[in-house]
């Protein structure tokens, strides 16, 4: 299920701050005919805190029929660090969605055991197969390749977003013995064709709204051996993806997509800031050829 580039969809509003849901459909259309292998709701990219429960419902059902268009998978971010609620929230998932997206529990650093436990433990109720989340900078909590390993041996645990910051030792370790039927998925967007050329399978990439096909090209010419190719596209896709988070993701991606005509307005909700004109019109620049 999890090769290939999956988008974490923005949430686009229009000039009210309602959320575009048009608009929403459009993008995911776009980027599925463009080559991606799938799509994420609800991800940071989605903005989901600053989402009400309704609006996250209505992106989800968005997400769910332009996939199930194109026999594609959706996966539907759940966060939270408190179990019971994960839980409850897994199986509330609507139809339509084939897989959730589980951020280790962030802030409250309960021991890489505790971390086991959480999963092991939502693996055992979820109705959907789960792929972890793994993003240290974030969550504050340290996640090991042994424990990765020991997580990704349940049967109901397919996958790993790894968004450590960079290659590490556990990225190497991990991706050196990595059990049966657990994908690996780069989830830092600047470091995704060196853990593509380690050996993951494909990357949750908000760079991939824009150059969707470039990064399509990228995931397919490591898993073919490509050296030449793979490298040279993955150093001209990390110059994009750079331009893209030069200010605070989504931003930038939805000042460029909104200069292009493809949503309504590139507001985001607070805290969160519109991104400047310099930054927006050097990612729209460096977007133009990202494959050449
Ligand atoms: O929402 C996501 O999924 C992603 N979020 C990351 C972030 O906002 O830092 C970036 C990554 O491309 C995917």
């Amino acid at each position: 299920m999890f090769t290939g580039i999956h988008v974490p969809l923005i949430t686009p509003y229009d000039a009210d701050g309602e959320v575009a849901f048009d608009a929403l459909a459009k993008i995911a259309d776009h980027v599925l005919d463009q080559g991606a292998s799938g799509l994420v709701a609800l991800g940071t990219t989605g903005e989901v805190a600053a989402l009400t429960p309704a609006e996250r419902e209505r992106v989800i059902g968005t997400c769910a029929a332009a996939c199930r268009e194109r026999g594609l998978p959706l996966t539907v971010g759940v966060t939270g660090n408190d179990t019971r609620s994960v839980g409850r929230a897994l199986k509330k998932l609507p139809g339509g969605v084939d897989a959730a997206l589980v951020t280790v529990p962030y802030f409250l650093r309960p021991s890489e055991r505790g971390v086991i436990a959480h999963f092991e433990a939502l693996a055992e109720e979820t109705p959907v197969p789960l792929m972890i989340y793994h993003i240290p900078y974030r969550t504050g909590q340290a996640v090991s390749a042994a424990t990765l390993r020991r997580l990704g041996a349940h049967p109901r645990i397919a996958a790993v977003k790894y968004a450590a910051g960079g290659v590490d030792q556990d990225a190497v370790d991990l991706l050196g013995d990595l059990p049966d039927g657990f994908d690996v998925l780069g989830g830092d967007d600047a470091f995704v064709s060196p853990l593509l050329a380690l050996g993951a399978s494909g990357g949750v990439l908000a760079s991939a709204h824009l150059a969707t096909d470039a990064f399509a090209e990228l995931a397919a010419a490591w898993r073919a051996g490509d050296v030449t190719r793979g490298r040279a596209l993955g150093h001209r896709l990390a110059r994009l993806s750079a331009a893209l988070f030069a200010e605070p993701n989504p931003t930038v991606i939805k000042g460029v997509l909104h200069a292009r005509g493809l949503i309504p307005t590139a507001d985001v909700r607070l805290p969160l800031l519109p991104a400047s004109r310099e930054a927006v019109s050097q990612a729209d620049l460096v977007a133009v050829h990202p494959g050449e």
